[in-house]
């Protein structure tokens, strides 16, 4: 069944080898494996092809369409390249069974594949998502002693991906626009129609848009259909997306489609539908009481698996946040965490920083309001706002004036100015307090790394819960409870001080929280000339619906009336 491959390179997108996965789930750069002489084995590549949900003849999995094996044993720290060379002459009737032939340094090379290798097999999919496997099984010879030698041989599985940035659309020869030859991603260019019903329901609301919901006309399943107007960046947002979307903490995409609505041409992206919505939303259902420790830690074990995936792969997300966090399930015990909307996401080029403002401002690191250039270490500060507003319903750092970013709150976000007010924080763990502390260090080069973070007794140690003392012995000492100095730096904020909790849809909607930091141009209207997008492009891109303020001190929050009266 296997077609030989005669030559396969493994690379990475980034500067790493590629992503092993052990069977906790936490991933480490090949290079690790490389320079560890202890793992004995075999692997076999496997190139998969995806089927878009329309496709008749789609398996029920991948079909493996390349299978060869190779002896990884030792992999000599010479070979820790980022490309990994195999010849094999042979396919799988006579695996090559032999070391990599050599592995080399190309950092701004592709992965390279030799596509004739799908050319025969009877279902060669349409649409290649060109990723490439390696699926390993490793002994770790080091652990065995000589008497253990019979005893079975403690085995790793690992598995590597690599992404192919190519464009292959299913209707031969597509290509993205001129210039942007990097931002690739198979695509389908046939209406979107034919293989979707889109219906007017609103799954979400953003910034670029709304998020609709949508079904396979084969199977009635329901995805979420995000509509961006083609262009440079839309094309980054789907390329980086695509990219990463593999990462079971990653919103996984379906299908992408090109469509032209009324002359405007359109990425149309159908994503898994996350059932839960976004955490922001559950957060707020449940009266934006905080969640315990240990359900934070949760979360955030997965959202920082999603984020050292996207490091390793040197991609920033640039854009964390609760409404990005999306959940699969209502249930709590079922769900699963995913970081969704990658319209930020930026992978720089190596060695140099990035320079564009973008975030939401309450999860903006000081670097970013600065405007100096900054790395991915910005999406290290976004977790610690968040996992500090999950902890006690509320950001470290906010306008007083229920502003989405006010001269006084730049100026404590530069300082990183903030407090674990006793009455909130008396029951965290100083552990916990200290990760967030760590993330939230104004200098990005002290920050604490994902690396880091995810090795840390938040994550690794599942702090327990415990109950609050009423904030009568807080145990913590002074300089753990003190209140934000308040920074009279601008008019804006020598007002007597009214807070209104900024954790609300109102900054998304009305308040364009994100033009402080970065100006936004809402898309022309759209006008589709298909009937049955018609209006679902509508409301999507202009927002046919308004939008209800709500906001917290006048939804009868008890933490924001604490949080009032505390500051009062
Ligand atoms: N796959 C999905 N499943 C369920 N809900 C989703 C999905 N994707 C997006 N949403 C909902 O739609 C909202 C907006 O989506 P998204 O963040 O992708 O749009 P955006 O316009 O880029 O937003 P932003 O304002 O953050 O830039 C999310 O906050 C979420 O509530």
């Amino acid at each position: 069944m296997t077609t030989g491959c005669n030559r396969l390179h493994l690379s990475v997108v980034g500067d790493r080898v590629g992503w092993i996965w052990r069977d906790n789930h936490r991933i480490e750069p090949l290079a690790s494996l490389c320079h560890s002489s202890r793992y004995t084995g075999s692997a076999a590549f496997t190139t998969f092809g995806s089927f878009p949900p329309s496709d008749t003849r789609r398996p029920s999995a991948f079909p493996q369409i390349c299978d060869s094996s190779l002896d990884i044993e030792p992999l000599k720290s010479t070979m820790c390249d980022p490309f990994f060379e195999m010849d094999s002459e042979s396919g799988a009737d006579e695996p090559p069974n032999k070391r990599p032939s050599q592995m080399f340094f190309s950092l701004d090379d592709m992965l390279t594949l030799d596509m004739s290798v799908v050319a025969d097999y009877p279902l060669t999919p349409t649409t290649y998502q060109q990723n490439l496997c390696l699926d390993a099984t490793i002994e770790d010879r080091a652990t065995l002693s000589d008497d253990d030698e019979e005893d079975e041989a403690k085995t790793a599985n690992i598995c590597i991906h690599a992404s192919k940035a190519v464009t292959i659309s299913q209707e031969a020869g597509q290509r993205g626009p001129k210039g942007s030859e990097e931002l690739n991603f198979p695509y389908n260019t046939r209406p979107i129609t034919e293989d979707y019903t889109v219906s007017e329901e609103i799954i979400g609301v953003g910034e670029s848009g709304k998020v609709m919901a949508c079904y396979d006309k084969n199977d009635g399943t329901k995805y979420a259909l995000k509509v961006l107007r083609d262009g440079p960046k839309a094309r980054r947002e789907v390329h980086l997306h695509y990219l990463v979307c593999n990462h079971k903490n990653v919103v996984s995409i379906m299908d992408i489609y090109e469509n032209t609505f009324g002359g405007v041409k359109c990425l149309l992206v159908v994503m898994e539908f996350a059932e839960g919505g976004d955490l922001l939303g559950r957060f707020e259902q449940q009266g934006s009481k905080p969640y315990p420790e240990e359900k934070v830690s949760e979360i955030m074990t997965e959202i920082g698996a999603a984020v050292m995936y996207l490091h390793d792969m040197n991609i920033a997300h640039r854009d964390i946040k609760l409404e990005n966090i999306l959940c699969t399930s209502k249930n709590d015990e079922e769900c699963v965490y995913k970081l969704g909307d990658f319209g930020f996401a930026k992978r720089p080029e190596r060695n140099h920083l990035m320079e564009s403002p973008c975030c939401t401002p309450f999860y903006a690191p000081p670097e970013v309001l600065s405007r100096e250039r900054y790395d991915k270490s910005c999406d290290m500060w976004s977790l610690g706002v968040a996992i500090y507003i999950l902890l006690s319903g509320y950001p470290p750092f906010y306008s007083y004036h229920g502003k989405p970013l006010s001269p006084g709150m730049q100026e404590r976000i530069k300082s990183g100015l903030y407090a674990f007010p006793n009455e909130d924080w008396d029951c965290i763990k100083d552990t916990t307090k200290d990760e967030i502390r760590h993330l939230l260090i104004t200098d990005p080069s002290n920050r604490t790394s994902i690396y880091n973070f995810m090795k840390s007794s938040f994550i690794t140690g599942r702090p327990s819960m415990c109950i609050p003392s009423n904030g009568s012995d807080s145990g913590l000492s002074e300089a753990e409870s003190p209140l934000p100095p308040l920074i009279l730096d601008g008019s804006d904020d020598e007002q007597p001080l009214s807070i209104r909790m900024p954790v609300s849809r109102k900054t998304e909607a009305t308040m364009s929280a994100r033009t402080f930091v970065k100006p936004v141009t809402k898309a022309p209207r759209l006008h589709s000339i298909q009937e049955e997008v018609n209006w679902a492009l509508d409301v999507m891109r202009l927002g046919g619906q308004d939008y209800t303020e709500t906001f917290m001190d006048t939804a009868g929050s008890s933490l924001f009336n604490r949080r009032t009266a505390w500051h009062q």
